[in-house]
């Protein structure tokens, strides 16, 4: 029996005991300032769900019984707290600016994140001002990004969200190996004013691999095989690789092994974020990460935003038992923000098994998916309205818009994120959808057929994450918020969220298939599904 689980058990209790429809809930005018945090102008407003004080204190004495004080000073510290990779995790050091050394075996981490970070600001800047050039002489137009995984996600969604702040070269992201993502990419680009940087922690993912020859080779037939080191740029733990590849050392840019791939943003990882909004902005990112981990560190939990946006997502998942969150960013250009926290999410706490390698106790990390308002309305709203699953939804609005001269816009994305979550919030009784149908005159037999159909079970919990504005500095906030609350969920469940063996088998059988799919032998272990689609894969004669 784990230390959290007879509050689990009372926590279901409660609720079974308690329990009254998020419409009754929120029909006491003081839940909203009883269920709302801030930092700063950044509210998580969780009036939306059916926590009650009862269940909050129980949740928040579930968060002190399983450790996730001590699990959170041991990361900040350095500890080793990746079990199974026997590695400190120090994401969080890449935005501490304090001058406090941080030592990890015998070396202070901080004065090579500083050492770093002040290499890849004046490789951006001379980028940016045209003081490094491609080959032929001329400015650098348009970087390419080649990565996959926490080495593309994080750069592509942060690059997109920032847009307005863009006062450098366009910047465009390659990850998938299908050749259409590379072609397409390459096509309308110059090579002579492009920069590709192969982004890879390792140096050795194929997909990356692959699409940084195949950009080699586009370097190389327009320009020959000395433009190579005007056209390129590294990131990766492994520098020796990157010396293999053929890029020069001025132009490697290392971090560590501390540094996971989906936490990875705020490292030379960011490169292209960095060359999009320039150094001075994207230090401004880091900053914002650094006070929401301020906020971490020091909040107390009953105050602390990480901690109650967990601790939310555990009651969602494991008193409720729903399987899945959609986020749900009003807000464009955060478009890309659903598939990153895919990667944060449900790379860090899609485990089954404990740190000591024990089965898990109960559901961990939910299936996480989203698109940005107000498209999903008409998309998938539907379901999350009247479908039968209940699916809890994370909003993200801004306060302000980047475009002051097109507020009506604004005003109309502010009005329809609120309408939703009060739409699955309270929902529609079949005497009021009845009630609407005799207002609009029809007949009674009309009524009786069509208002099951106009229903909304109502009842639906979302919680809204308000900002002022879509800034690097509250980006910087956002992403760190949701790391430290995976972390926060990894730790009640008692799984280690750093680690990712997951993704293992299907690699390695990947590499084992490809003779296949080039024409050799089946391997003898390949299943009959497989070997009937390779048969129906194989090339035919033209
Ligand atoms: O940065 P890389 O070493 O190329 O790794 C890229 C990605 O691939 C792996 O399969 C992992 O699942 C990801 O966590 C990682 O971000």
């Amino acid at each position: 029996m784990t230390a959290t689980q007879p509050l689990w058990h009372l926590l279901s209790t409660v609720r079974a005991a308690s329990r009254r429809s998020l419409r009754d809930l929120n029909a006491d005018p003081h839940r909203f300032a009883a269920f709302s945090r801030a930092q700063d102008d950044l509210l998580l407003d969780f009036s939306k769900t059916e926590l009650c004080a009862d269940s909050l204190a129980l949740l928040l004495r579930v968060a002190e019984a399983a450790g996730v004080g001590t699990l959170r000073d041991a990361m900040f510290a350095g500890d080793r707290i990746n079990v199974t990779e026997n590695r400190a995790v120090l994401h969080v050091a890449l935005r501490d600016r304090s001058a406090t050394p941080l030592m990890l075996d015998g070396v202070d981490v901080k004065a090579e994140i500083r050492t770093t970070l002040a290499q890849l600001s004046d490789f951006a800047t001379a980028i940016r001002t045209g003081h490094l050039t491609g080959a032929t002489g001329r400015a650098i137009t348009d970087v390419v990004n080649i990565g996959i995984g926490g080495s593309d996600l994080g750069p592509a969604m942060a690059t997109l969200a920032l847009a307005p702040y863009h006062d450098g070269p366009r910047c465009h992201f390659v990850s998938n190996v299908d050749s259409a993502h590379i072609s397409d990419t390459l096509k309308p680009l110059d090579p002579a004013t492009t920069l590709v940087i192969v982004a890879s922690k390792t140096f050795t993912t194929v997909e990356t691999m692959c699409n940084a020859h195949t950009a080699r080779a586009w370097i190389t037939r327009a320009l020959g095989e000395d433009a190579v080191s005007a056209h390129f740029a590294a990131v990766s733990t492994a520098r020796d690789k990157i010396r293999e590849f053929g890029i020069t050392p001025e132009r490697a840019f290392g971090f560590w092994d501390w540094v996971g791939g989906r936490y990875s943003l705020w490292s030379a990882i960011g490169l292209s974020v960095m060359l999009a909004i320039g150094p001075a902005r994207f230090r401004e990112l880091l900053a914002g990460a650094e006070a929401m981990d301020l906020h971490f560190r020091t909040a107390p939990f009953s105050e602390n935003l990480p901690v109650l946006l967990a601790l939310i997502g555990l009651w969602h998942r494991d008193v409720c038992d729903y399987s899945s969150r959609a986020v749900v960013p009003y807000d464009q250009r955060l478009a890309r923000l659903p598939a990153y926290l895919q990667q944060l999410d449900m790379e860090s706490n899609g485990k089954g098994v404990t740190r000591d390698g024990l089965p898990v106790a109960q559901p961990t990390g939910p299936i996480v998916w989203g698109e940005p308002g107000t498209n999903a309305q008409h998309a998938f709203f539907q379901l999350l309205h009247q479908g039968t699953e209940i699916v809890p939804v994370e909003f993200l609005i801004a306060a302000e818009g980047h475009e002051p001269e097109l507020k009506a816009h604004h005003d109309l994305l502010v009005a329809s994120c609120l309408a939703q979550s009060e739409a699955l919030m309270r929902g529609r009784t079949l005497e009021e959808a009845a009630a609407q149908l005799r207002a609009k005159g029809l007949p009674e037999a009309e009524v009786a057929a069509l208002a099951p159909h106009r229903v909304f079970p109502g009842d639906r919990p979302s919680v809204t994450l308000a900002y002022r504005r879509l800034d690097p500095y509250t980006l910087g906030r956002l992403i760190a918020l949701y790391e430290h609350r995976v972390f926060v969920e990894a730790a009640v469940w008692n799984i280690n969220a750093f680690d990712q063996w997951g993704v293992e088998l299907g690699k390695e059988l990947a590499t084992a298939f490809l003779p296949a799919v080039q024409g050799e032998a089946v391997p003898a272990d390949a299943s009959g599904s497989t070997r009937g689609l390779l048969a129906h894969l194989a090339p035919r004669p033209a």
